[in-house]
């Protein structure tokens, strides 16, 4: 077969291409043109995050792992991607547990008996300058309004979120507001938009409109930063289930800040990338 071997999988229907550089060198440098192109569903193989597993840097982890989003940008973190990768490596190790490498550091996973991942998402960081905000505001009620949203709480789990809490989160056009919030001046790296609403104790219903891709079914550093904001704001307690358009992740929040995650792991299907997608490459 031609073309350069990848694996379709996704986290509650949050679609990735992972491909492994460490086999195939032509995807490692891939520029953000050629990114886009592949993740583009229209014209490329479509999803909302391209992967690239490739050797890891740190001799304390096992794999390092490069993220992009839909529209070909280089980004920290993605909650539900480290899940599929710490399921590939954990099975070529034929372990339980795995560290994967990202650019905000290592991320130590671990495979359960029901088939789930935890995922030990780092330490949050909750500072204006961290998430970053553009001004020195208070990130537990960052003034900011757009129609039913205000008072948004400032979360960075490698990557920058903003989470509004409503009545009624499916009453909510998150395709207007969220690309509006996305690009708002108060956040100079962009943000990822989480819309929620407490459904039960310790229970969150949220929406998302993630940088770089869009209204996404699930986001795994969304579910994490809601889970955060939920407990910092006494709505509930540290660990919650946190419910997205594809289904649950379960969050806790550690007394050390750290930020554990868990859900499944999906393979969709295996193939090949026509030559013409990677271009100059
Ligand atoms: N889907 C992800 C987050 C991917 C990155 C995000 N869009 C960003 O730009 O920070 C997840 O599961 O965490």
């Amino acid at each position: 077969m031609n073309g350069i071997p990848f694996v379709k999988m996704h986290g509650l229907g949050n679609d990735f291409v992972v491909f492994d550089g460490r086999r195939d060198p032509a995807v490692l440098d891939l520029d953000n043109a050629t990114a886009a192109r592949i993740a583009d569903r229209k014209t490329g193989v479509g999803c909302d995050q391209l992967i690239v597993i490739e050797p890891a840097r740190d001799d304390l982890a096992d794999a390092f792992m490069r993220i992009r989003n839909n529209d070909g940008g280089e980004v920290e973190a993605c909650g539900n991607a480290t899940r599929c990768v710490a399921s590939i490596v954990m099975g070529e190790l034929g372990r339980n547990d795995a560290i994967i490498e990202t650019v905000v550091g290592l991320l130590d996973a671990n495979g359960l008996a029901d088939g789930q991942v935890t995922v030990d998402m780092g330490q949050v960081r909750l500072d204006w300058r961290d998430i970053p905000l553009s001004e020195a505001v208070d990130t537990n009620h960052i003034p900011l309004s757009l129609g039913p949203l205000s008072d948004a709480v400032g979360v960075n789990v490698g990557n920058p979120h903003a989470v509004f809490f409503v009545d009624d989160a499916e009453a909510v056009d998150i395709e207007k507001f969220g690309p509006i919030l996305e690009h708002h001046e108060m956040f100079p790296e962009r943000a990822n938009i989480e819309v929620c609403s407490i459904i039960g104790e310790n229970q969150i219903r949220m929406r998302v409109w993630e940088r770089g891709v869009g209204v996404t079914r699930a986001c795994g550093t969304g579910a994490c930063a809601v889970g955060i904001a939920a407990a910092r704001r006494g709505l509930t307690g540290r660990k919650t289930d946190v419910i997205l358009d594809g289904g649950k992740l379960t969050i806790e929040w550690l007394p050390d800040d750290h930020v554990l995650m868990t859900g499944p792991v999906a393979t969709s299907f295996q193939g090949f990338l026509h030559s013409s997608l990677l271009g100059a490459h």
